[in-house]
């Protein structure tokens, strides 16, 4: 059955987070001693919840991005549901900007640089993230940012109900259209919530903040914020660019990505795309032999497998191999642990 699957697949390790009804352990796909998270979802706390769970998982197999967690595999048992994830050995962005204080402007555009286009792909492929902070991106072993959606709030629609009941979305991040009950366009209050995040980026403190929820929903209203006098007239310029109280005068996602701020300064470091997407790429060749040999399969039949993308052990196996191959520097053998 699946749970003696998962055990005979992968090796489970500590847990690393845990938030409502899901939970994250760290652990090692046994095959190719790659570590991985796996998120576990108990069924009957997710109640009726549990078709947005569903709806995550295709979402997530449509979603290919370089600062993106990849989704590897999905195991199901009666009363849970396991998704084997990109693990990101850096941990919380939150940690890393809490340890630092607050980020050296250059700093912060490389990251921001990059959060944005992972931004921009989910709204070109038609979802709003709906809870971007910085417990939601997380750092690989280059350094580089992956973004989450961990309280499960990325969905293409969903009314306010939905999303304020449903989202654990810290308040601090959200926009006033949001907090006023008004209607909403997820892509416009992502780009609030991008606003704050490079906010805290730069200054290490939230631009709108207070114990009380009620205070924090009118300093959102008002949209009124300290500018510190270390930051920049491009980063100020940026950031109110972004933190228009009315989502009509708020700047786009596309515009953001034109923005001189982003654009000026050193090539940024966006992950190339190359070796992306092996679902639209057609499959490697090598990585089939690779799998051929080691299963003691014939390559037609490990092929026929893996071109199933199924998200099952040889989806994970394929996409780990892949993942390694492209993404990261060379590495010994055949599954060179
Ligand atoms: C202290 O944390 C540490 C310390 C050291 C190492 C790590 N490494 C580490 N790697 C990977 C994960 C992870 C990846 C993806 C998902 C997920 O739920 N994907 C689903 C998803 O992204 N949908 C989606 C995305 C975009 C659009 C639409 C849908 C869940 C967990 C992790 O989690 C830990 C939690 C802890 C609580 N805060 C959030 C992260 N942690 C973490």
């Amino acid at each position: 059955c699946q749970q003696e699957a998962l055990e005979s697949q992968y090796e489970l390790h500590q847990t690393i987070g845990s938030g409502g009804f899901a939970k994250v352990k760290a652990a090692t796909h046994l095959l190719t001693g790659q570590k991985v998270a796996i998120k576990i979802m108990d069924k009957k706390q997710l109640g009726d919840d549990l078709p947005r769970i569903y709806q995550e998982i295709e979402a997530m197999k449509l979603l290919s991005h370089q600062h993106i967690c990849r989704l590897y595999q999905v195991l199901e048992t009666s009363s849970r549901i396991y998704m084997v994830l990109e693990y990101c050995p850096g941990g919380e962005l939150f940690d890393y900007i809490v340890e630092r204080d607050r980020l050296e402007e250059e700093e912060a555009r490389v990251f921001f640089h990059q959060i944005v286009s992972a931004v921009a792909y989910i709204h070109k492929m038609g979802y709003a993230h709906r809870d971007l902070k910085p417990e939601n991106l997380l750092l690989d072993d280059d350094q580089c940012l992956k973004l989450i959606d961990f309280g499960l709030c990325a969905n293409p629609d969903g009314g306010l109900a939905q999303q304020l009941a449903t989202c654990c979305g810290s308040p601090a991040y959200a926009a006033p259209e949001l907090v006023s009950g008004r209607h909403y366009l997820g892509s416009e209050t992502d780009i609030w919530s991008l606003g704050v995040l490079l906010y805290a980026l730069l200054c290490g403190f939230l631009p709108f903040d207070d114990e009380n929820l009620g205070t924090l929903y009118r300093k959102i209203q008002l949209g009124q914020y300290e500018e510190p006098d270390w930051l920049s007239s491009g980063s100020r310029s940026i950031l109110r660019a972004m933190l228009q109280v009315d989502p009509r005068r708020r700047i786009t996602v596309h515009q953001l990505q034109a923005h001189p701020w982003l654009s000026a300064g050193t090539p940024l470091h966006i992950k190339p795309a190359v070796g992306r997407d092996p679902q639209r790429e057609g499959v490697d060749e090598a990585i089939i032999t690779t799998m051929a040999v080691s299963g003691g399969r014939s390559r037609v039949a490990v092929r026929e497998a893996v071109e199933r993308w199924a998200y099952d052990h040889t989806t994970a196996t394929y996409l780990i191999l892949h993942h390694r191959k492209h993404c990261t520097p060379a590495q010994g053998g055949a599954f060179g642990a």
